[in-house]
């Protein structure tokens, strides 16, 4: 075993391998994290988010032509049924985002069936194109009172994403931040919500019933929604000072600190650096002169305490927030990209299945006589 991998065992099915991928390896070479052999600070230095989707979806990096013309297509799929619209503008202004992505995401199946296996590839397309205009949609009616147009020659997805959620165009800066985030959550192995897609995918059901799964998988605290559980911690505090005092006395009780720790890495997260360079880039140019530094300070207090590192999520936190999105709206960013890594998923178990059924040690009571109804007390 590596140093950087994690002594592995005990609940939670930690350690104990549960198939095969060719998508992604998870603590292994170079820098912990790879798609397809790539790895993850090459592609984020150098990879256009279509690019490692065309990548994941298709098995190889497209050439500069096939990009063109994915990147075409998927802006071609924006357009939002008109049925969608009608059910996005019923759900309240007060519900979750990741509920709204997940209930638009199982209505778009209705509407769009997935009928036979050999669609999939264009269902994920579809979807890679659409998760970020149902939640742009239904944003911007339920809290402004405007209905979108979600067709938009915006040439990248976080471009759109950006474009759609403020009304305005993006800065080249916000673009390139929102690029890299995208390329850092897209895959992650045998994670939680990628395990749920798989789960579902191996009863040979249909891609949306998968990525509905995956979505209601990721939507928890300890899994994506650590984003924006870290970004409520973070703007609870004042200053530097102020956040290690919270910090002592959440660890004092033995609280969990959302956006630290990991299941399977142990000593970091390759993608904390990349995007943590992006919040401190983003702090200054927002002239941010207090969130960037907190979030230090509790990295610095998470390490020295409790030799815990930060994750992927955490200095998310802030990158969003620097760039004015709302703090609802962050784990629904996660989804945009892991759909990819679902997806991919979701193809490679289809193409290999057998259904996951697992065992379990019964810990109930031995045989128990039948008792009437009468004499129960
Ligand atoms: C993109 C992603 O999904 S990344 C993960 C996002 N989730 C979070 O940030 C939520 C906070 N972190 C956690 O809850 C956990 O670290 C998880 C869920 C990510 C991993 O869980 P596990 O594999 O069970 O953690 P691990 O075995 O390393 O825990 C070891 C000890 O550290 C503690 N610990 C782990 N993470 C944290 C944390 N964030 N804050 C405080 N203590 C922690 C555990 O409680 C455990 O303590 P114990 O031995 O006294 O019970
Ligand atoms: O791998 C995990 O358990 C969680 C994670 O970091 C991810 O899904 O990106």
């Amino acid at each position: 075993m590596s140093a950087t991998q994690k002594a592995l065992g005990g609940e939670g099915l930690r350690g104990q391998s549960a198939g095969s991928t060719a998508l992604c390896t998870v603590g292994k070479t170079g820098t912990g994290l790879t798609y397809r052999g790539y790895d993850i600070s090459d592609l984020a230095t150098n990879a256009e988010f279509e690019e490692v989707a065309y990548l994941l979806l298709k098995g190889s990096l497209p050439t500069k032509a096939e990009l063109a013309a994915y990147k075409t297509k998927l802006i071609s799929y924006r357009g939002l049924p008109m049925a969608l619209k009608v059910v996005l503008e019923q759900i309240p202004a007060d519900a979750h985002p990741m509920d709204v992505m997940r209930t638009g995401c199982s209505m778009l199946g209705n509407l769009e069936q997935e009928h036979d296996f050999v669609e999939e590839y264009d269902k994920a397309d579809r979807l890679l194109a659409l998760l970020p205009a149902i939640i742009c949609y239904w944003y911007r009616y339920s809290h402004h009172g405007v209905r979108i147009e979600t067709y938009c020659e915006q040439d990248s997805i976080g471009g759109y994403f950006l474009e759609m959620v403020t009304g305005k165009t993006p800065s080249e800066l916000h673009r390139q931040a929102m690029n890299c985030s995208l390329i850092l959550y897209a895959e992650h192995e045998f994670n939680a919500s990628t395990f749920s897609a798989r789960v579902c995918a191996s009863t040979l059901t249909d891609l949306y019933s998968c990525i509905t799964a995956a979505i209601g998988t990721l939507r928890g605290p300890l899994h994506g929604g650590a984003n924006e559980a870290a970004m409520d911690m973070i703007e609870c505090w004042q200053t530097p000072d102020e956040a290690e005092a919270g910090i002592l006395a959440m660890l004092a009780k033995k609280e969990k600190v959302m956006g630290f720790g990991h299941a399977i890495y142990r000593e970091s997260d390759p993608r904390n650096v990349l995007i943590k360079a992006w919040s401190e880039k983003l702090a200054k140019q927002a002239n941010d002169a207090v969130l960037y530094d907190i979030s230090v300070r509790v990295e610095a207090v998470m390490k020295r305490e409790k030799s815990l590192f930060a994750n992927a999520d955490f200095f998310h936190a802030t990158a969003y927030h620097f760039m004015g999105i709302p703090t609802r709206l962050f784990t629904p960013i996660f989804v945009m990209s892991r759909l990819t890594g679902w997806a991919a998923h979701v193809f490679e178990q289809r193409a290999h299945n057998r259904i996951i059924r697992p065992s379990a040690d019964y810990i109930g009571p031995e045989h128990q006589d039948w008792l009437p109804i009468e004499q129960r007390r």
